[in-house]
């Protein structure tokens, strides 16, 4: 396969079979060896002057470099390719296939984006160092103002602000390969939340084939941009093609009949070489097959632009090479735009990206080929050793340990000096960092180092890149999109400008490819498939049959007399307590489980939240009875509750109606807690008080505490069930259980009488009825609950 990314396995094949392949690729590459550019950056901190060379000439170049597959220098023939090269920058778009849809230009620049500072969020802490800041005075720690230690915590807090993206620009185009590195924290993520429409930002434009992007155009563009996001995640029961299908079923145009549908699956099984795993369940599958199963479901919408964060994570190089190859021909073949970040890739895989952005702390450090990235550090003294990987080269440049990272926070916590820093790895020329030919560096530690006049490697770096020249050039190489709408691209007024141009096209485009009613009979038809395998377990029938058993030996054929009214009613609290509980518990579990996956769903616009929501409740709904109906069935007719087939049914039903009210207050805390924990207690809490309240353990409750009986499933159950069993007189039998009886065995004492020694109110339809309220109300407080979380999670 003629392929950029090739692995060290590909190497060893042969030399006679590279040969061929990089004579092909030669001359591929020769016709787009004009398209190499050097860009002078003027200036910034260093005078330094970086050539950024276009990305063409990447094939051959790294058929070329797999025979030095570790070696970082720049093989010589590129070299001599690079300084032939012409100024154009624009690569003309790959033919595509057919039948896809090809990428489009996306370029952004200054894009900046800074978070309010939460002490107790997951984000919190650490500081960026020279990246705080402060919308009012007092931020600093030396701070006069520390008379009221608690306040100002309290206003640092409030003002603090976290600056993550930095005036980060870049550009991807069709029928190309851009990589973002960095380290851990640089920004990867961030900024592909922003390009894929699901993270906003302060500043900064994007552009996509010259047409800005505004909030509300990306909101319509997301259908068209594929996020595959680090998680791979999925509903673990359903095959790989049943997501595969479901996926294309929610999000295919409805104009394209099943069929189609399903040979688009069929395509993209056999394009990211599925075939084999296409009808094993994905909590089986492989790490690397669940990411191409996570991308296959972002293709199949035939996205014009696919971005991806970290892929490769988790996967063996073999996988890795294996998956870049696949987004390499996709980018060839298919014309896409492709934006991946990664970590640390082999030399093969980093000289076969068609781009390089380097990220540190927020800010791009390069942008431009990845041999034109050596070419640059080593214009700054960072040259890569020879041996060495360049991408580690880059990397090893970028990290900081996160123990130096602490203790810098802490010095700067002391002497506030934000601006000079301190050193960990001294920079060529004062220190020496890069040590001989190992291409390690020394790191020199203590104190001693901490001179506010050295800066570190990062820093340089940073303060190296002119990010303002990189914009424009990028804006230039866009003018002419640009121009095509008749906008010019001078100085300040550009923002304006751009912003006020004629509304979008995208605009009048369908937020859904699908009705609300196909989504949500797609939705129904997967949820019963899922739930049908996660609440039909063996483990689960087994235990309702279990229960009903033993309850059914317990109560076994109660004879209907004056002795066993307790016991009668006992029954019926034991059964509401157990599947209220049941129910509760684990439909609390359902949306932390699967709100990952709806949001992510949810965020490439497959499906309106209602439809979902309505689909989950109902699609569920006849599996989770039936584990209830299993053990009535055998207890009711053991303990010989009421022989009457009528009452039997009608106690099943208010049995299973109090199922769903504990199903709705499981699903409200579930949607209403984040945090599994604390939900967790809330509902223990929550679900004992109800119980107790329900009238059997307690009869005489205080006053100021009887509206909890009121909202409680428990009593409402037991009252129905409770009027339906005692349904004609009870016979007296001399146990002196009922005050009616008066002691004697004869006689009978009223329906009236038993009910009012049970503490029972109301009809059983009134309570039926009222549980049924619980069930709506707090069902649609769940929805609502669950609508307003997503703007607190960060997907
Ligand atoms: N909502 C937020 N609140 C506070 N800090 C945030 C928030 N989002 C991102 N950050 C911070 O911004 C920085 C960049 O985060 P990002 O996830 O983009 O990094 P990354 O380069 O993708 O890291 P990794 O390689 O570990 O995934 C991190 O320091 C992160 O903690």
């Amino acid at each position: 396969m003629s392929n950029r990314f090739t692995n060290d396995v590909d190497v060893e094949v042969g030399e006679q079979q590279q040969l061929a392949s990089t004579n092909s690729s030669s001359s591929t590459s020769s016709s787009s060896s004009s398209q190499q550019q050097q860009l002078h950056h003027p200036p910034a901190t260093g005078a330094v002057t970086a050539t950024i060379i276009d990305a063409s000439t990447t094939f051959s170049a790294v058929i070329g470099n797999n025979n030095n597959n570790n070696q970082c220098q720049q093989p010589q023939h590129e070299v001599a390719a690079t300084n032939t090269s012409s100024t154009s920058t624009t690569t003309p778009p790959p033919p595509q296939s057919s039948n896809s849809t090809g990428g489009k230009h996306l370029r952004w620049t200054r894009i900046t984006k800074t978070v309010d500072l939460k002490k107790d969020g997951k984000h919190g802490g650490g500081l960026l160092r020279g990246s705080i800041a402060a919308t009012g005075g007092g931020l600093s720690p030396s701070s006069d103002a520390d008379d009221d230690l608690g306040i100002e915590l309290a206003s640092q807090q409030q003002q603090q602000r976290k600056t993550i993206l930095n005036g980060v620009s870049g550009s991807a185009s069709p029928g190309q390969v851009l990589a973002i590195m960095g380290p851990s924290g640089s920004g990867k993520t961030s900024i592909l939340d922003i390009l894929s429409g699901r993270s906003s930002y302060d500043s900064g434009i994007i552009t996509i084939d010259g047409e800005v992007v505004t909030d509300r155009i990306m909101k319509k563009m997301k259908k068209k941009v594929a996020y595959v996001k680090q998680n791979d995640l999925f509903f673990g029961h359903l095959t790989v093609r049943d997501q595969l299908t479901y996926t294309a079923f929610l999000r295919l145009p409805s104009a394209l009949t099943k069929n189609k549908k399903i040979l688009e699956v069929n395509r993209i099984i056999k394009l990211l070489r599925l075939s084999k795993c296409a009808d094993t369940p994905i909590e089986r599958i492989s790490g690397g097959e669940k990411k191409r199963v996570n991308i296959g479901s972002e293709l199949l919408t035939d996205p014009s632009n696919i971005l991806l964060d970290e892929p490769t994570s988790g996967l063996d190089s073999t996988s890795a090479v294996a998956l870049l190859q696949i987004l390499d021909s996709l980018a060839r073949k298919e014309g896409k735009t492709i934006i991946t970040s990664i970590h640390q890739p082999s030399s093969a895989v980093f000289f076969a990206f068609d781009k390089l952005m380097l990220l540190a702390d927020g800010n791009v450090v390069y942008f431009g080929t990845p041999r034109g990235s050596l070419e640059y550090v080593k214009q700054l003294g960072l040259e890569c050793p020879p041996g060495y990987n360049a991408a580690d080269h880059h990397m090893d440049l970028l990290v900081v340990d996160s123990a130096v990272d602490d203790e810098e926070d802490d010095e700067e916590e002391k002497s506030c000096d934000v601006e000079n820093g301190v050193d960990d790895f001294m920079v060529n020329g004062e220190v020496d960092n890069i040590s001989g030919t190992t291409g390690l560096r020394q790191r020199k530690s203590g104190n001693a180092q901490r001179q506010s006049t050295t800066i570190t490697t990062r820093q340089k770096l940073i303060a190296s890149w002119d990010s303002e020249a990189s914009a424009r050039q990028i804006e230039e190489e866009g003018a002419a999109e640009f121009a095509q709408f008749g906008i010019s691209i001078d100085g300040s007024s550009r923002h304006s400008q751009l912003l006020g141009r004629r509304q979008s096209t995208v605009m009048t485009e369908k937020s859904f490819n699908t009705t609300w009613w196909t989504q949500y009979t797609v939705l129904v038809h997967r949820s019963m498939k899922n739930s049908r395998s996660a609440i039909f377990t063996t483990l689960n029938l087994i235990k309702s049959g279990a229960i009903g058993l033993m309850v059914g030996l317990l109560w076994y054929q109660m004879p209907y007399t004056e002795a066993t009214v307790y016991d009668r009613s006992s029954y019926f609290f034991f059964t509401m307590t157990f599947w209220v509980f049941d129910a509760m518990f684990t439909a609390y579990m359902t949306f932390p489980l699967e709100r990952a996956i709806i949001f992510k769903e949810r965020s490439s616009g497959a499906y309106h939240l209602s439809a979902y929501f309505i689909a989950k409740t109902t699609s569920e709904a006849p599996a989770r009875l039936a584990l209830p109906a299993i053990y009535m069935v055998i207890s009711y007719w053991m303990s010989g509750v009421n022989n009457n087939f009528g009452i039997f049914v009608a106690t099943t039903i208010c049995s299973l109606l109090s199922v769903l009210a504990g199903e709705s207050i499981g699903l409200f805390l579930g949607a209403a807690v984040l945090d599994l924990e604390k939900g967790m207690v809330i509902m223990t809490v929550a679900a004992l008080t109800l119980m107790v309240v329900g009238g059997f353990f307690v009869r005489i409750i205080p006053t100021w505490l009887l509206w909890l009986g009121y909202l409680s499933p428990f009593k409402y159950s037991y009252n129905s069930s409770v009027q339906l069993v005692f349904n004609q007189p009870v016979p007296c039998d001399g146990s002196k259980v009922l005050a009616a009886c008066k002691g004697g065995a004869e006689g009978y004492a009223s329906k009236e009488d038993v009910l009012e020694f049970l503490g029972v109110q109301y009809s059983a339809g009134l309570n039926a009825a009222l549980l049924f309220c619980i069930f709506v109300i707090i069902r649609i407080m769940a929805f609502f609950a669950l609508r307003s979380k997503k703007a607190e999670e960060r997907i």
